[in-house]
């Protein structure tokens, strides 16, 4: 995934580490011209005698900054590009990813994974490889080999003292790795006790939790801030260590090169110039050392982005039998599947005509919205065939399926934008015919007093609106849509009555002649279906019209007796 992002930057990055290498060659020949003139001053008897050089130090100088600016370019557009690409891919892979494997993730993990990854990674390949590259490895060389131009002895002190640094790091870097990973599961847990704080707000003032959340809170905390300062003291004691060993080797080139100054063997210009040098190769060394910690620490978190884009896809959605037109008969023929270890359905055979409606009753629990799932394609079956017009469904390519079908699932389908939006998605669909089927689900005139009207938007999952507004405003996408099979599960829970048995008889008249397919837990609603399937465990143990399943189904008429008596309590 990194190589894909280097590749899609690849001009960029060959720009950027061009300008650093340029930067690094500039100024480290900024340096022995002025060593030279330095040691030609002391010699020269006027200032002509050095205006050359010094023209070539300040056209080295003025050409640096000007590099260090331009340098700004590349740099802040690679290390943004990375972070959202990143993102992208993310995004990318959500609209591929396996449905059951995103239900085992859980969207507020898949967040952090991916915001954690994408800053990681990020941080991988800009921060500790390009930066490397473009900064410190020139720097390092350049500075090594102008040093040995000098004097190879000190070269070789130096890129001696530095390996063995390195060495010790990389020893010590299990002891800081573990210290870090205490540091991201606190972190971890203290970003789920605020979220949850955020979020639950309702639960936890009505049960007064907040005190005891807030506690827990700052025990993390504290926990993280004790962590991170005792991993930075570790951390920084290596600088301190091998800032210790370059002034030792500072004062040794200071005494040795004064005597060899004094005894004519050098000149004072060159001891200047390698004292820079010296300076100038500390800190990219040490910054490395920061850098190669925090790249061995970024790649615990994005092990964990990778592993999500690796996440199973749905192989279906793009290959398969194009489906260019829909008649609506499904069947189901020994249908198994489950969860792993839970089991929901074992060895399912129905059939539904095209052109119908069917129900699907059973208690909680019974299987029904698995069912719903598989219809939609979502899950796939374990055991079995699931026929779409004489079809396997697994043979199909689901998106294209998808524009033949309109389902609406249990949890309202309902996401952050317009009601104007929620209805045609980016359709250009005039206000008319949006108010006429507005009109028909019974919200024409509550989008009327909402200021914006169609545009009013209507916060994440619809906080804005009613539970039953959200599930209206959830019909009139389907009835706008009109596709040739229409899957609902449970679509009317939160509306009353009247509403839902004056809904259901739109949706089963705008319908007609298509294939609907119907959970309701309100047995009422679904009367005049063509036929009712009844689920227990599972399992189907009785299917056929309503009054026959009340004469010959001895589940379905406990069931109706049960529901009839619960709902007679509730109106
Ligand atoms: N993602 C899941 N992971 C594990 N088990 C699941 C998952 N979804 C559903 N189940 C289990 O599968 C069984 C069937 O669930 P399903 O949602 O199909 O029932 P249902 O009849 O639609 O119930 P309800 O009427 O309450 O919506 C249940 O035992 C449920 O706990």
């Amino acid at each position: 995934m990194l190589k894909k992002c280097l590749l899609h930057l690849k001009w960029w990055v060959v720009l950027y580490l061009f300008i650093g290498f340029a930067i690094q060659f500039l100024s480290s020949s900024g340096i022995v011209v002025f060593q030279q003139i330095l040691d030609k001053a002391v010699a020269a008897k006027h200032i002509d005698e050095v205006t050359g050089l010094i023209a070539v130090y300040g056209i080295l100088l003025g050409s640096t900054v000007i590099l260090n600016y331009l340098d700004e370019y590349p740099s802040t557009h690679i290390s943004n590009s990375l972070t959202e690409r990143l993102k992208i891919m993310a995004l990318s892979k959500i609209s591929r990813i396996d449905y059951q494997a995103y239900q085992d993730l859980g969207t507020g993990q898949m967040i952090k994974v991916i915001e954690n990854g994408a800053i990681a990674g990020s941080g991988i390949l800009f921060s500790f490889l390009l930066r490397t590259m473009h900064e410190l490895l020139p720097t390092i060389m350049f500075s090594l080999v102008f040093i040995s131009f000098y004097d190879l002895r000190i070269m070789l002190v130096i890129a001696g003292g530095y390996v063995v640094i390195f060495l010790i790091t990389h020893l010590l870097l299990k002891y800081l790795y573990k210290m870090k990973s205490t540091i991201l599961k606190e972190q971890e847990k203290l970003s789920r006790y605020s979220v949850r704080g955020f979020m639950e707000l309702v639960v936890f003032r009505t049960n007064k939790r907040y005190g005891k959340e807030i506690d827990k809170l700052s025990q993390t905390a504290r926990s993280i801030i004790n962590t991170s300062t005792r991993l930075k003291m570790i951390h920084e004691a290596f600088f301190a260590i091998f800032e210790w060993f370059i002034t030792v080797v500072k004062i040794v080139v200071l005494v040795y090169g004064i005597q060899g100054a004094l005894a004519g063997d050098t000149s004072l210009g060159v001891v200047v110039a390698l004292l820079l040098f010296i300076e100038k190769i500390y800190s990219p060394i040490a910054i490395f050392n920061v850098l190669f910690v925090d790249y061995k620490l970024n790649r615990v978190a994005y092990q964990r982005l990778e592993d999500f884009i690796n996440a199973p896809e749905d192989k279906n959605l793009e290959a398969g039998k194009e489906v260019t037109d829909i008649q609506g008969k499904i069947e189901f023929r020994k249908v198994s599947f489950d969860y792993g270890k839970v089991k929901a359905l074992s060895n399912v055979s129905f059939s539904i005509e095209a052109g119908t409606s069917v129900a699907l009753v059973g208690l909680s629990g019974s299987g029904k919205s698995t069912m719903i799932k598989l219809i939609a394609g979502l899950l796939k079956k374990k055991e079995g065939q699931i026929l779409i017009d004489g079809t396997d469904i697994d043979d199909l390519s689901l998106n294209s399926y998808y524009d033949h079908i309109s389902y609406l699932s249990q949890d309202t389908p309902i996401f952050d934008t317009s009601i104007r939006g929620n209805i045609v998605f980016d359709q250009a669909i005039s206000d008319e015919e949006i108010y006429a089927v507005l009109e028909k689900v019974h919200l024409k005139e509550t989008v009327l007093k909402l200021p914006g009207q169609l545009d009013a938007w209507v916060g994440e999952r619809g906080v804005k609106l009613s539970g039953g507004e959200r599930q209206r405003l959830a019909f009139a996408r389907i009835l706008m849509q009109r596709r040739n099979v229409l899957i609902l599960d449970e679509p009317v829970s939160a509306l009353d009555n009247l509403t839902e048995a004056s809904l259901m008889e739109t949706v089963l008249n705008e319908f007609r002649n298509k294939t609907v397919i119907i959970i309701a837990h309100r047995l009422n609603s679904i009367k005049e279906v063509d036929k009712i399937i009844v689920v227990e465990k599972g399992s189907v143990i009785g299917e056929g019209k309503f009054d026959y399943l009340m004469d010959h189904c001895e589940a379905f008429k406990e069931l109706w007796h049960k529901k009839a008596s619960i709902e007679a309590i509730s109106e």
